[in-house]
């Protein structure tokens, strides 16, 4: 990184109509097809979707309700709950298709986008079934439609334009530090979902001996080359001395319960074989401390 030229991140939100392209667009930026998880897993994870990252800066993806939901309920979600969906977010990008008029739907996505105080990138896609003629109609029709700060047609199926909108959104992004591992993209939610599911067999396990005083953090997550087994170290993290003891048991039959549910849902999960090795460490008053909290993927809300 140059020196006068300074790292730019931020979350972006990604809306739409249902079928204009927006899981093609987001695989295409981030370079790779994004697992589908669970929906259990999804209830209870926070909306980060995908990250990308270069040398200028890193793109976080939010997920909004309506991306991945149900058709008809893309309208309900614009009346409810556009403005909290998008509180969140340092840049809306909304995806459109190229055509000669602007839809009730659209009519209806603008409206709400009016109100947003934040840059707003449009994006027309699947320019490669449109002619030239037909992509400078579209602009021409939406060009007022709001205060846009940049229009970009791409193509998310043919990755025509991609450079160019990576582009154009981290330049709309604030300075800003990398927020994940440059070499993070999805597994993220991944690692979440199983520090989770060892924070779940924990809390079965333990029955109400500690009630909620623990946190799993995963310390490293490897598939190996061959992609047959995961190798997973976690540290399940606790407030008081005491309660290592019980989370470990006697001659560690415990932990080694807890491992073993663990595994057992991590291995559905990532669909490989998984060698979970699990440590216990002793964090005294980590649920005050925001940061830590942030750090176990909790928000503040929580
Ligand atoms: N020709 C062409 N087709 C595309 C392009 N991008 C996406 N598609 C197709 O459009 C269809 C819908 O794409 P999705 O990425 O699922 O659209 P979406 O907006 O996420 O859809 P919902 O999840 O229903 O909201 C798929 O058949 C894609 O292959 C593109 O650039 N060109």
């Amino acid at each position: 990184m140059q020196e006068d030229k300074k790292f730019r991140s931020g979350f972006v939100a990604i809306i739409g109509r249902p079928n204009v392209g927006k899981s093609t667009l987001m695989n295409c930026i981030i370079g790779q097809k994004i697992a589908i998880m669970s929906s259990k897993a999804q209830t209870t994870r926070k909306r980060i979707e995908t990250v990308y990252t270069n040398d200028e800066g890193q793109i976080v993806f939010l997920d909004t309700p309506g991306m991945n939901r149900s058709r008809n309920k893309l309208g309900d979600f614009m009346v409810n709950e556009v403005s909290s969906a998008f509180s969140d977010a340092d840049v809306v990008m909304w995806i459109i298709e190229p055509g000669d008029r602007i839809s009730a739907g659209e009519q209806e996505i603008a409206e709400k986008l009016a109100g947003v105080k934040k840059p707003v990138i449009l994006v027309i896609n699947k320019v490669d079934v449109n002619t030239d003629e037909e992509v400078f109609k579209t602009i021409d029709i939406y060009k007022d439609v709001l205060d846009f700060t940049d229009i970009v047609p791409v193509s998310a199926l043919r990755e025509k334009n991609r450079e160019e909108l990576i582009n154009v959104i981290i330049k709309n992004l604030p300075e800003g530090p990398m927020y994940y591992d440059e070499d993070t993209v999805t597994e993220e939610t991944e690692r979440d979902i199983c520090a989770e599911l060892i924070r779940e067999q924990a809390l079965q396990k333990l029955d109400k001996e500690i009630p909620h005083g623990i946190a799993v953090e995963i310390d490293t997550m490897k598939v190996r080359p061959d992609g047959r087994i995961t190798d997973v170290e976690a540290t399940i993290i606790c407030e008081r001395d005491s309660h290592k003891g019980i989370i470990i048991g006697k001659g560690g039959a415990m932990l080694k319960r807890i491992g073993t549910g663990a595994r057992i849902e991590m291995e559905k999960l990532l669909m490989t074989k998984v060698n979970l090795k699990l440590f216990v460490k002793v964090r005294r008053d980590w649920r005050d401390n925001q940061n830590m909290l942030r750090n176990f993927g909790y928000s503040d809300k929580r």
